[in-house]
């Protein structure tokens, strides 16, 4: 396993909401980065996304270098071959088992055989993508947090045969992006999702029975609670899209009570995703 020490280059698989937010605070940590998407337009849209990330961050004086210097230390591409370079990898495509199996199977190719490879799956197995490589010890869950820029916390996914010092480099690496860490074993929904996924589709149900109006609902828990986004505004923040391919494998694996609510599949099947298309409970310019 390569070291933390040894470690230059980050790989990121994935240019969306997540991917660009991790290639973000790898390039401000002081990593150089080659983020991956599919097609241009999404490695470009990614790269914007970060452009403005950190011009808000630099203007509340919250970057230590000018943002174009950072900017300027991430690669977009959509070469898979760029990866090749890459001391470590996470990977933040969409939320299938299949499309993250074909990736990790790639990156097992393209990368060094010391590299290792680490997913922020919502949800998904981190034992059952790793079974797509030959060398599972070396893949782990690095579970960050929306936007990744702004929250601290990064959850690490032990698979099966993940190794402790895989662990311990995922804990170390984490920190360094400026993160604090907690760890999982590699069970449905891990800790976050698991307990977040079910109170998410609770307050849409709430929401299509008529307890409430959206924005009591959300007021309710955020002044009831003390949370700082209610379960609607949260949702539309995840994306309804991530929330339904959450909620649907915890409810495969965990059962009847992890039921996606039906309003939550009625606004995917519609394209209503929330912030990132501009409606989804609320409407957003
Ligand atoms: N959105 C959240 O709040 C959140 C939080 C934590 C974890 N996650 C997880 O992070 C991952 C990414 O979620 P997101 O919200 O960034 O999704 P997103 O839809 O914003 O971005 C996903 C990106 O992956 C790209 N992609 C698809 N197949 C690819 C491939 N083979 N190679 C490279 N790129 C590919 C897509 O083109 C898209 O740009 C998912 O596993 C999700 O469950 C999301």
């Amino acid at each position: 396993m390569r070291e933390l020490s040894e470690i230059s280059v980050v790989g990121v698989v994935g240019a969306g909401t997540m991917g660009n937010g991790i290639a973000q605070v790898a390039a401000t940590a002081g990593y150089d980065v080659v983020m991956r998407d599919i097609e241009t337009e999404y490695v470009e849209r990614g790269l914007d996304s970060v452009a403005e990330s950190l011009d808000r961050l630099a203007a509340k004086d919250r970057l230590d270098e000018e943002p174009e210097a950072i900017r300027d230390r991430i690669e977009g591409t959509t070469d898979l071959d760029d990866l090749a370079t890459a001391d470590v990898v996470v990977e933040a495509a969409v939320e299938n088992m299949d499309v993250k199996r074909d990736i990790f199977a790639d990156l097992d190719e393209v990368t060094d055989d010391d590299v290792v490879l680490a997913t922020n799956t919502s949800t998904l197995s981190i034992t059952t993508i790793a079974s797509a490589t030959d060398r599972a010890s070396d893949v782990i869950g690095l579970h960050f947090m929306n936007p990744v820029p702004i929250m601290a916390g990064v959850e690490v996914v032990v698979g099966e045969h993940t190794a402790d010092a895989v662990a311990d480099f995922a804990h170390d690496f984490a920190e360094k992006l400026g993160k604090e860490t907690w760890e999982s074993d590699d069970k449905p929904g891990f800790v976050t999702n698991r307990i977040l996924m079910p109170w998410i589709n609770e307050g849409v149900r709430a929401y299509d029975e008529g307890v409430a109006d959206k924005a009591d609902i959300d007021r309710g828990m955020k002044l009831g609670t003390n949370v700082p986004m209610g379960p609607l505004e949260l949702a539309d923040h995840i994306g309804l899209d991530v929330v339904l391919d959450a909620s649907e494998t915890l409810h495969a694996e965990l059962g009847d009570r992890y039921k996606p609510a039906y309003l939550v599949k009625r606004k995917v099947e519609a394209g209503d995703l929330g912030k990132k298309t501009g409606r989804g409970f609320y409407e957003y310019k």
